[in-house]
C-alpha cells in the first residue's frame, strides 16, 4: 500500500510559507491506519523495549499501540503545564515556533531501553529534545521512530549518535 496516497498537504499552515503535511486523512482511513501500524513496528525490528514515549499529539496515535505490541510501558512527553506530577522539562525550537517539553521524573529508570515515537522529523528540535530528557535519566535511546521525515529539513543532523527510522521520506 502506497501510505503517501493518504498524506493530505495543506498550504501555509500554521504559518505562511509551511507546507503542512496532515496526516489526519491516513488515521482516517481504517486500512492505512493499520498498516503504518504495522510497518511502524517493523521498523523497530526485533529490538528489545522497556518503554516507548509518544510525543504530545501526534505522536500519541501511534504510541501506545506500540507499547501494547512490544510488551513495553507507554509513557508520554507534553508541552509545558499539562502533566500533574514532578517533571524534567527542555525547551526546543521546531518548524514553525518554540516551546518546551516535559516527562514525569519517575517516568524513565536508568538503564531503560526507550523507543522515542512522534509522526513527523522535520527540523529536530523536538526530537533532540526529548533524546536530552531521556538521556538525562539514564535511560538508552534504541530508536527514534516516525511516520514521516522531512529530509529536506535534515532533523537527523540533530540526533546524531541516536538510531532514526522513518516510513516515509519528503
Ligand atoms: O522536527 P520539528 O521541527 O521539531 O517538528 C516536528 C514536530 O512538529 C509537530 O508537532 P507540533 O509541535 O506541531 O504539535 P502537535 O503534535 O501537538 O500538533 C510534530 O508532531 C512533531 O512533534
Ligand atoms: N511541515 C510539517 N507538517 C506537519 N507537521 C510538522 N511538524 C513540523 N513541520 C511539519
Amino acid at each position: 500500500m502506497d501510505l503517501k496516497k493518504f498524506v493530505r498537504d495543506v498550504p501555509d499552515f500554521p504559518k505562511d510559507g509551511i507546507l503542512f503535511k496532515d496526516l489526519t486523512t491516513l488515521w482516517k482511513s481504517p486500512e492505512a491506519l493499520k498498516e503504518a501500524g504495522k510497518k511502524l513496528l517493523e521498523l523497530v525490528d526485533n529490538h528489545q523495549i522497556d518503554v516507548v514515549i509518544g510525543i504530545e499529539s501526534r505522536g500519541f496515535v501511534f504510541a501506545p499501540m506500540m507499547a501494547v505490541e512490544l510488551q513495553a510501558g507507554f509513557v508520554p512527553v507534553r508541552k509545558k503545564g499539562k502533566l500533574p506530577a514532578q517533571t524534567l522539562q527542555a525547551e526546543y525550537a521546531l518548524e514553525y515556533g518554540t516551546d518546551v517539553l516535559e516527562i514525569h521524573t519517575d517516568a524513565i529508570k536508568k538503564g531503560d531501553r526507550v523507543l522515542i515515537h512522534d509522526d513527523v522529523l522535520a527540523t529536530g528540535g523536538t526530537a533532540a529534545a526529548v533524546v536530552e530528557l531521556v538521556q538525562r535519566m539514564g535511560g538508552e535511546v534504541v530508536q527514534c521512530n516516525f511516520i514521516m521525515e522531512l529530509g529536506f529539513l535534515n532533523g537527523r543532523g540533530k540526533l546524531q549518535g541516536v538510531p532514526v527510522a522513518a516510513l516515509l521520506d519528503y
